[in-house]
């Protein structure tokens, strides 16, 4: 979960407003709930109504789209010989019809808004707008080839409703309750066959129909024509050509198990064509089932030496089997990477020393399965979905490139209103499902709030998505992150100790982009957490904050400590924390606060001295019951630092070290050795680490700067080995961390 709106937020006020407009239109239609409507408008009526409203959508371009989620209702798992045929006029108002269906035809060319738009017509010639949600962006797939003009569909169980304007429509928010009729299907009444639906043509004519409309990029109308071939007694031969051509527009719409299936149709690898083995092993790529893929690619090597194609995806394969293995990845390559459009990395997951098992009192958790250190590599993990939001520069460049704009998601059930790429999400999700349903496990899995829908499941040999279950699974397991965790640094000391420079365009963005990353989805929030997480491109990064010991539960912030910690855990997620620091906090009386705030405004006010300063430190340190090993005492680092500050100007290099470890000790960790007096020790020891704060890598290089200025050059070279491990922690990698050569920026 990420951007839900906060009362500061801009838009707050407006989009609190349409909330509450939503909220009273869907309570007024459910007043009608059940009623049978007989004051349907004329069909020139609707039809007119329709083409006017898809005239002045292509006019205003720059709207931003908000996407209603309203009541949950589940989508159909009966088999279709199981319903009964209805007529549009026999709906009822705000009702799921189960049992029955609708036989439906598009009679205008569709429009697309929020949902893919058109006028269904029935048998009886009765009219009604219709409205398909979730659907593949017009970069992908245009409005106009989903709801064909002339195209005929079953409806199963279909929802009907009345609209915030009072206008009915048919509004589908779960796709996979359509079965899509090909012209020869022969539930296509006769009265709406089209002339082609009866030609009698050969297989190799539809095949050719196929190949030209995957040559115009027309991925889905060609797999019906390939499917329409199939159907037209083709030979052996032309079979296996069919079913690989087949496989190749599936992996362009990424429908990776359908085009398995498609190279599947020679059961043994060992005879498939060289096109057969290489779209199969790319399927299982797609499908990231590297060692497959690799023994897949083997194969085509062995027996088509000669082909480029193959040898260079027997490397690609080879390299992602390596990083799954080893979990170490070409940083530098990544980074580079991170400026394509989506910044999807190539790359595969690793998991290191890690297992799911349940938590007490928190459902499941990760844990660690052997001892791990600070700074270790625990998962890395590639997302499973992910919808990256352009930055304002980059907008005109998003609708060719596939990339999501910000749009508003109203979830009326949940009574929260998000911006963000939320939406963007749970319609790639769902499509990912559908396409992949053997990935159906992997998503289905992941915790989700109190609506329990239908998981996989498939009826009739498809697969049937909930996307109301898609979209209560995201709001809990979603994240929002940056292009890359090094872009949010903002402490220029860092980006002296950065090798690469860095990418500031990010920077004042609010994590609008999302993603999904499901073995990252189980592992548990703590304020003073055990791990901490960055990003690079889709890559989530883990490492170790702290040494564990084997069987410790890994644990990152959702969200950092803020005012009402309570309230933002319970709204977003559903919990309350009971880490030390959230007890304690329940536990310490207004007043006590109401002394803090006293303490920290005194400390900041002008003209104090620092010896005052050193005072109110003290005094602060007194209000807590609790040592900072178990409550770390995070409002002391910034004021040790303010001090750091001023003594650093003045050149007073111990009490600069005698104020960076007091920091470190401040909030809960253990250091031993590194005062410069009195003694100059020769070794700085983490004993025990403690919270992980973003202030933690400038804090060492400043104690390395001192020891350098000191002649204490070993103690300097701890101290940045240790600030290569926090440096780490934050951004995912060390590649970057060079800090004796900085970059010219
Ligand atoms: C992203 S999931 C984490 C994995 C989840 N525990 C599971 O069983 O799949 C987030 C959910 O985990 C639970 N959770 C996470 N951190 C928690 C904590 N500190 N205390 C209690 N529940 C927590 C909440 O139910 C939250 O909605």
């Amino acid at each position: 979960m990420s951007s839900t709106l906060d009362p500061e937020d801009d838009y707050y006020d407006q989009l609190a407003d349409v909330l509450k407009t939503q909220r009273t239109a869907t309570q007024n239609a459910f007043r009608r709930k059940g009623e049978r409507p007989n004051d349907f408008p004329p069909r020139t009526q609707v039809v007119n109504e329709f083409m006017m409203a898809a005239l002045s959508n292509k006019m205003r371009k720059d709207m931003m789209q908000t996407t209603v989620i309203g009541s949950p209702y589940a989508p159909s798992v009966t088999s279709f010989k199981d319903l009964k045929k209805v007529m549009l006029k026999d709906l009822a108002v705000e009702t799921n019809h189960r049992g029955s269906y609708l036989l439906l035809r598009f009679i205008c060319p569709a429009m697309r808004m929020t949902a893919v738009m058109n006028i269904a017509e029935d048998e009886a010639g009765t009219v009604m707008p219709f409205a398909l949600y979730f659907q593949d962006p017009e970069s992908i797939r245009a409005a106009e080839s989903i709801l064909k003009e002339k195209g005929v569909i079953i409806l199963k169980e279909p929802y009907f409703k009345v609209g915030t304007n009072g206008q009915y429509a048919v509004r589908v928010d779960q796709p996979t309750d359509i079965i899509w009729l090909s012209e020869d299907d022969p539930r296509v009444p006769t009265k709406w066959r089209t002339t082609s639906a009866s030609a009698q043509n050969t297989a190799e004519y539809w095949k050719k129909k196929g190949n030209n409309l995957v040559s115009a990029g027309k991925l889905f109308d060609a797999i019906e024509m390939y499917l329409r071939a199939l159907r037209s007694s083709p030979n052996q031969e032309e079979e296996e050509i069919l079913h690989n051509n087949k496989a190749l527009a599936n992996l362009r719409i990424e429908a990776f198990d359908s085009a398995l299936d498609d190279v599947s149709f020679i059961a043994n690898p060992q005879d498939r064509s060289e096109k057969g083995l290489y779209r199969g092993g790319l399927a299982l790529y797609g499908l990231r089932r590297f060692k497959e893929a690799l023994e897949m690619m083997q194969i085509l090597v062995r027996k088509y030496p000669e082909s480029a194609p193959g040898k260079s995806e027997l490397h690609r394969t080879r390299l992602r089997v390596a990083e799954q293995e080893s979990g170490i990845y070409d940083f530098k390559a990544l980074y580079k990477a991170t400026k394509l459009r989506p910044p999807l990395m190539d790359n595969a997951s690793y998991s290191g020393p890690i297992e799911v098992q349940s938590s007490p009192g928190r459902g499941r958790g990760v844990f660690t399965t052997k001892p791990v250190k600070a700074g270790e590599l625990l998962l890395c993990e590639k997302a499973f979905s992910y919808c990256f939001a352009a930055p304002p520069k980059e907008m005109e460049r998003a609708l060719s490139k596939g990339i999501s704009h910000i749009s508003v998601l109203i979830d009326v059930p949940g009574n929260r209103t998000t911006v963000g790429t939320h939406a963007d999400l749970i319609r790639d999700v769902s499509n990912k499902l559908a396409r992949n349903p053997t990935l159906g496990s992997s998503f289905g899995d992941l915790a989700h709030g109190k609506y329990q829908g239908v998981a996989c499941a498939s009826v009739d040999g498809s697969p049937v998505v909930d996307t109301f279950l898609v979209a209560d699974t995201i709001h809990i397991n979603c994240f929002g992150c940056p292009l890359t965790s090094r872009d949010m640094l903002d402490d220029p000391e860092l980006y002296r100790a950065s090798k690469y420079k860095v990418v500031k365009q990010h920077k004042t963005s609010k994590l609008q982009t999302t993603g999904i990353w499901t073995l990252a989805s189980y592992i548990n929030h703590s304020c003073n957490p055990t791990t901490e997480r960055s990003f690079i491109g889709d890559l989530q990064i883990v490492r170790a904050a702290r040494d564990m010991r084997e069987n410790t539960e890994l644990s990152y912030e959702y969200i950092k400590r803020v005012e009402e910690m309570d309230k933002k855990l319970s709204n977003g997620w559903g919990f309350l924390c009971d880490c030390a620091l959230c007890v304690d906090e329940r536990e310490s009386s207004s007043s006590l606060k109401v002394q803090r705030r006293k303490l920290i405004k005194d400390f900041s006010a002008p003209n104090t001295s620092n010896k005052k300063k050193k005072e109110i430190i003290k005094e602060f340190n007194k209000t807590f019951q609790h040592p900072s090993s178990e409550v770390p005492r995070i409002e002391l680092w910034d004021l040790h630092f303010s001090l750091v500050k001023d003594l650093a100007k003045r050149g007073e290099g111990e009490k600069v070290v005698e104020q960076v470890i007091a920091a470190f000790h401040s909030i809960g960790f253990l250091l031993k050795g590194g005062q410069v007096l009195p003694s100059r020790p020769s070794t700085i020891v983490v004993k025990r680490w403690g919270y992980p704060h973003q202030g933690a890598t400038s804090a060492w290089l400043t104690l390395r700067n001192v020891y350098l200025s000191y002649g204490m050059d070993e103690l300097a070279e701890q101290a940045k080995e240790f600030a290569r491990i926090t440096w780490m922690l934050q951004v995912g990698e060390d590649t970057t961390f060079v800090y004796d050569n900085p970059p010219k920026e």
